[in-house]
This record gives structure tokens, C-alpha cells and sequence, in this order.
């Protein structure tokens, strides 16, 4: 094994970046797909990255850039003792049958990716430094080891605005850099989260409806993605009944406590909608493809036992306990080495990055669509008239 660590190290010096170019399949609609000229520009920008990726990203990066220009691997395997061709024919001929167009996109949001963690300031942030949220609908702390994210809007039931998405993913950086060893998502008040404010439909930019659907579609997809990429142990502190794209993201937390009173939602055909936070891939690894079609198609709200009978919730507690006794147990983990359980969530969760950045670049996709669409139009005015309630 060091052997071929050993010459993965030799063989990156002397690659060129332009040779170099993730594993994994990816499906996107057509509205997202990068442009030859996009590939082009990230393919220039590997020069410019300020720190060495590492070996494994260089792989994933080399394995695209031949499918986007080749398409699938179509060279005999090299020898068994030629460990370098042999390495990165296999990382080639993993990505199987992706299309060149696929490969270019995943080419594209792998760099830009690079490009952004290479540019955020790496020393670590302590929790005094730490950037306040914008609004005080978001309530971050740290405390024995802990980083809490508090959703702090109760009397909306901790429906998420525009700027609290934004906040969002500025602590999760935050956090992603600080000294505790574990972050916590939770609510003030009786819900945890109604999901997205279905107000902010309402604010319609100079471009209209299809900037407005573009823009949350990309910041939706910003989102989503730093959960996927959260390096520490993420635990979600249900405190009440969830709604839409906070249940949906629960898949990506590494723990779900809920308390009894909790209720988990997903709405997504009342609201002409579909289903995001890669919950069209999670849920169905998770609880099977038909309970996860009975919630994502039909919206059938599940009590906090059912969640966790179907995997999405780790343990369910009394409400009158919920929060002294979880807060107890995190306090406890958060005693355990940290690097220890960074580097476990790593192998656990890193073979499927690729792929859950993959699926949230789809349902983003398909949700600017969906957002454009009549039914949606309808479902929010009706909610936003007092006609409709979940
Ligand atoms: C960047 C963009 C990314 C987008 C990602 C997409 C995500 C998809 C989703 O999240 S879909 C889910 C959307 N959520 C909903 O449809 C929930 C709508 N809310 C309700 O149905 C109900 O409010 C309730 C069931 C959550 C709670 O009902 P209850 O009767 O207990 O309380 P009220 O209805 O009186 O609510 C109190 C006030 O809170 C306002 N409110 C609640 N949820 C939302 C919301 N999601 N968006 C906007 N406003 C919400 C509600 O209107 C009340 O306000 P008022 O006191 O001013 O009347």
C-alpha cells in the first residue's frame, strides 16, 4: 500500500495540471450542465490552486478531465506491477459510462470547489472570532466542545428565510473550523423547523420568476452542499415538528435525536414541488424505496417513533426529558478525540460524496424548474391567502 502511495506522491509532481482533472454518477438536467468554455476556465484554474489537493482528489480530478475529453475508458488495463497507469486507469474506468457532458460538470464543481476551500482562511476560528449571523434569526454558540446553530425564528415556527440559509452555511463553515469537537442544528420554541418561508417566493428580483429560480437553485445547491461536505459529527437536535427541507437534509446528519413530539414532513406534491437536501437518493438507502416514496411522493408525515423505526431518527426521548437528556449525552461525545471521530466520519461518509453532490446538482436542477411551474405558483398562494395549511 505505501508502495503505491508512495508513487501516487512521485507521479503528481511531474502531472501537469492539464492533464489532471470525481468519481462518482452523475445525473443533471440539462439546465445545469457546464459549457466546454466552463470546463476550459476550471481546467486553467487547477493551475492556480494554492494548496496541493492531495493525491485522491488529484485522482478524481485526472479521471474526469479524461472522461470529459474521451469519454469511457477505452485503453487496456495496465499490469498489475505498473501501479500508477494502473491507478489511474482505475479511477478512469470507475466513472464507467458517465457522459462527457456529466464528467465536464463534475470537472467544473469539483475545481470551483478546490478553488473555494483554497481561498477561505484556513487557521482556526475560535468561537469569540466567530462572524456573527446577519439576523438574529440564527443564534450560534460554542460551549464544551459543542457549536450549537440555533434556528431562533419561533414565532414562524423556524421557517427559513433567504438570509437564513446565507447564515446557515457561514456557521456550518464556521464551525467546520472551530475547537468543538461537534455541531448541533436545533430550534427555539414548539418546532424545530417549517421548512423553507414560502414568503420567499414572494420577493421576485428585476428578472423575475426566472432569476428568482435561479438564484435559489444555486443557493440551495451552496447549501445543501455544505452538509455533504461537513467534516465533524453533525447531530440534529429535533425539538418539534419538521417540515420539508429540514427533514430532508437529516439525511445527511451524522445523529438524529427527536423528541416524542416531533413529527417529520415532507409536503413536496401538495406544493408542486420536489424533493431536495439529496433525499431522493438518502431516503430510500435509508428507509427503503417505498417508504421513502410514501413521504417524498405523497407526503405521508411521520410521528418521531416511525422515524426512527424507518432509520431517519436515531432515538426518540420523552419530551419532558428530550433536552436534559440529550444535551447530556452530547456533552459526553464531545469529551471523545475529536480527530479520532473526524477521521471515522471521513471513511465513513467520503465514498459517497461524490454522488450526494451529484444529486443535490439534480434536484436543484429540476426544483428551478419546478419553481417556474403552475402548480408551485398555486401552492403558495393558496398558503400565503390562509387557504391551505399542511
Ligand atoms: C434557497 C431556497 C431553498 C428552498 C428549498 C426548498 C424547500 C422546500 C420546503 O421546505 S417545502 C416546506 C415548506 N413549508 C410549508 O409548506 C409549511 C407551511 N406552514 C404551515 O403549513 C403551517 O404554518 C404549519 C403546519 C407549519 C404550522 O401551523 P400552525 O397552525 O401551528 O401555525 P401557523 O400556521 O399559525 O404559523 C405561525 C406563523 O408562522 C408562519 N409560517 C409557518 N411556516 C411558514 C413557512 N414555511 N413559510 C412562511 N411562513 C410560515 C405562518 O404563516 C404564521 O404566520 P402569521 O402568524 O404571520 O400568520
Amino acid at each position: 500500500m505505501s508502495l503505491v502511495y508512495d508513487s501516487l506522491a512521485r507521479w503528481s509532481v511531474a502531472w501537469s495540471p492539464l492533464q489532471v482533472p470525481a468519481l462518482g454518477l452523475h445525473v443533471r438536467g440539462p439546465a445545469m450542465l457546464a459549457s466546454q468554455k466552463d470546463f476550459n476556465n476550471a481546467v486553467s484554474q487547477v493551475k492556480l490552486l494554492k494548496e496541493d489537493p492531495g493525491n485522491e482528489v488529484k485522482l478524481k480530478l485526472y479521471a474526469l478531465y479524461k472522461q470529459a475529453t474521451e469519454g469511457p475508458c477505452n485503453v487496456p488495463k495496465p499490469g498489475m506491477l505498473d501501479f500508477i497507469n494502473k491507478t489511474k486507469w482505475d479511477a478512469w474506468n470507475a466513472l464507467g459510462s458517465l457522459s462527457k457532458e456529466a464528467a465536464r460538470q463534475n470537472y467544473v464543481d469539483l475545481v470551483s470547489r478546490l478553488s473555494a476551500s483554497s481561498e477561505s482562511p484556513s487557521p482556526e476560528a475560535p468561537a469569540a472570532d466567530r462572524k456573527q449571523p446577519e439576523s438574529d434569526s440564527l443564534v450560534v454558540t460554542s460551549e464544551d466542545g459543542i457549536t450549537t446553530i440555533r434556528l431562533n425564528r419561533p414565532a414562524k415556527k423556524n421557517a427559513l428565510t433567504t438570509q437564513m440559509y446565507h447564515d446557515i452555511i457561514a456557521a456550518l463553515q464556521a464551525a467546520s473550523k472551530d475547537e468543538s469537537a461537534i455541531t448541533v442544528l436545533t430550534g427555539s420554541g414548539d418546532y424545530y423547523c417549517s421548512g423553507n418561508d414560502l414568503t420567499n417566493f414572494t420577493h421576485l428580483p428585476a428578472g423575475g420568476l426566472e432569476e428568482m429560480a435561479r438564484s435559489a437553485a444555486a443557493l440551495l445547491r451552496d447549501f445543501v452542499n455544505c452538509f455533504i461536505d461537513f467534516p465533524k459529527p453533525l447531530v440534529a437536535v429535533v425539538n418539534g415538528p419538521a417540515v420539508g427541507i429540514s427533514v430532508t437534509i437529516l439525511g445527511l446528519f451524522d445523529v438524529v435525536y427527536a423528541t416524542d413530539r416531533a413529527s417529520f414532513h415532507t409536503p413536496f406534491s401538495h406544493l408542486g414541488q420536489s424533493p431536495e437536501g439529496c433525499s431522493s437518493y438518502t431516503f430510500p438507502k435509508i428507509m427503503g424505496s417505498s417508504k421513502a416514496a410514501e413521504m417524498l411522493l405523497f407526503g405521508k408525515k411521520l410521528t418521531a417513533q416511525e422515524a426512527c423505526a424507518q432509520g431517519l431518527v436515531t432515538e426518540v426521548f420523552p419530551d419532558g426529558t428530550f433536552q436534559k437528556e440529550v444535551w447530556a449525552r452530547l456533552k459526553a461525545y464531545s469529551k471523545l478525540p475529536p480527530n479520532a471521530m473526524r477521521i471515522s466520519k471521513q471513511i465513513i461518509r467520503n465514498r459517497e460524496k461524490e454522488k450526494l453532490h451529484a444529486v443535490n446538482a439534480e434536484e436543484s436542477s429540476v426544483l428551478r424548474e419546478r419553481w417556474q411551474s403552475d402548480e408551485c405558483m398555486n401552492a403558495i398562494a393558496s398558503f400565503l391567502s390562509r387557504k391551505a395549511k399542511l
